[in-house]
């Protein structure tokens, strides 16, 4: 994971915003899938990939859902993964006709390594920064490189103060 620290702006984002934003994914890829039929299986990455999946995956009727767990880890700016857990091999072949859904893009290394695993599949995310732009096919919003993205499985409600403060 990169690191939030020295992230300039936050993007906070709620369930409800989460959910019309994957919609809004869904309905983009919907025709986009080999002529045949659609596509054959989701794949989600996880974690964050998990729940923008269901959501495609119920726009778009298919019930074969997997999941691929890759690690990340920055050593001296030097992203490095690996993958902790394998979708079913004979499923995914080499990644044609399996959309594989995350739910951002960022530095791409997420996606470079699970591309280079399945180079036929879709690559689909949320939302995207511009670095990680090159290795995502379809995305719904792109936000700057020095924004933080805060997603709503991250957040709880809390009181703030009044703007005014009080006395
Ligand atoms: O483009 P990248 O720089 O590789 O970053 C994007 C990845 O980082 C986050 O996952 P993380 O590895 O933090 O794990 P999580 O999904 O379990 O939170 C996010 O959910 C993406 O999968
Ligand atoms: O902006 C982000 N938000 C949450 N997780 C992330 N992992 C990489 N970048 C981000
Ligand atoms: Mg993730």
């Amino acid at each position: 994971m990169t690191d939030r620290l020295p992230h300039e702006k936050g993007f906070h984002i709620s369930w409800d915003q989460i959910h019309r934003d994957a919609r809004a994914l869904a309905w983009r890829l919907d025709g986009q899938g080999p002529d045949d039929g659609g596509w054959r299986a989701v794949v989600a990455i996880t974690r964050g990939g998990m729940a923008p999946a269901m959501i495609v995956s119920r726009e778009l009727d298919i019930r074969t859902v997997d999941t691929i767990s890759v690690r990340s880890y920055h050593h001296q700016d030097q992203g490095e993964a690996e993958v902790l857990k394998s979708p079913d091999a004979e499923l995914m072949g080499d990644g044609e006709g399996i959309l594989i859904v995350d739910d951002l893009v960022d530095s791409g290394k997420t996606l470079e390594l699970v591309r280079k695993l399945y180079p036929k599949a879709h690559f689909a995310t949320v939302y995207a920064k511009p670095q990680g732009r090159p290795t995502v096919d379809t995305f719904i919003t792109e936000v700057s490189q020095d924004t933080w993205i805060f997603f709503p499985w991250d957040m709880a409600l809390q009181y703030v103060e009044p703007y005014r403060g009080t006395d």
